[in-house]
């Protein structure tokens, strides 16, 4: 039986008063990638869940867990993968799917049985896992690296430079509320959406990985005039409510996963926030 925490929603006049590990505790998902099981964070922002799993010694199963009331993981769901390890094999319902490193699958609504393996336990793949309600059926995808949108943002001048790129959005492939990509800071910047952003429409999650060992990303989260802020280690994702900027500096280059889902399906749709109105 796969595992599973609940995270209901926060009012943002509450966060003001929270202390660092309130803060922690409500928003911050350490050690996303397990080994050889399921264990999700159920967000009730947009009933948003996250997981990642390493198969090593066995195979994992996506099964169903309580909350959900059903007979099966994808009955009302939607799910999208990330491989950011080595190569690993999914079955959805009798079909294969190979994914290399930094390749996506994306699981439509009504995949029955779905199993998470690795090709090789010496290199196992790691799988990073978003899935939102769906109303409709789509198709299954796979997201090989040339199907992904590349999209370069920001200069060194302003220590944001960054490749942005977009797995599961809806010009890819066609998907009920999920969205899922991936950004990589170049060498000698630091920050990610820089300017930041909201998008009352949707909520988010940042899975932040590739953070070199002894290094870190603070992650700023907040209403606009109100930031806080949250150290996130190298494996660690944080949820952002619609009403919060999320953006990070790290002390050195990363990569991280984004995943959102909610009222809309338009990846551009964004509220930027000018830099220096930021309190
Ligand atoms: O670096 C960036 O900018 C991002 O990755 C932004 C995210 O894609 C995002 O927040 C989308 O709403
Ligand atoms: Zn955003």
């Amino acid at each position: 039986m796969s595992k599973y925490t609940t995270r209901y929603a926060s009012n943002p006049d509450s966060v003001k008063n929270y202390n660092t590990q309130e803060l922690r505790d409500e928003f911050l998902i350490k050690n996303v990638l397990k080994k050889d099981e399921l264990e999700w964070v159920y967000s009730h922002y947009d009933r948003f869940m996250t997981a990642g799993v390493m198969p090593i010694n066995k195979s994992v199963a996506l099964d169903t867990i309580d909350p959900l009331k059903a007979s099966f993981f994808l009955e009302r769901r939607e799910l999208g993968i990330i491989n950011i390890g080595g190569s690993g094999i999914i079955t959805a319902d009798g079909e294969t799917y190979n994914l290399e490193h930094k390749e996506a699958l994306y699981l439509g609504q009504g995949n029955k049985d779905v199993v998470f393996a690795s090709t090789s336990s010496d290199n196992p793949a790691q799988f990073y896992l978003n899935s939102t309600p769906a109303h409709k059926k789509f198709p299954n995808k796979k997201i090989g690296t040339n199907d992904v949108e590349v999209i370069q943002l920001g200069a060194p001048e302003t220590a944001n430079a960054r490749t942005l790129r977009k797995y599961i959005v809806n010009s890819v492939v066609d998907v009920c509320q999920l969205q899922m990509g991936m950004t990589t800071i170049k060498t000698g910047s630091s920050w990610n959406t820089m300017p930041a952003h909201v998008h009352d429409r949707r909520m988010e999650v940042y899975f932040y990985f590739e953070v070199p060992e002894d290094q870190a990303v603070c992650h700023f989260m907040g209403q606009p005039q109100e930031t806080r802020h949250i150290w996130m280690a190298n494996g660690e994702a944080v949820i952002s409510p619609p009403w919060s900027i999320h953006s990070g500096s790290g002390t050195s280059s990363y990569s991280f996963i984004w995943g959102m889902a909610g009222e809309n399906l338009d990846y551009g749709d964004m509220d930027v926030c000018k830099i220096n109105e930021l309190r």
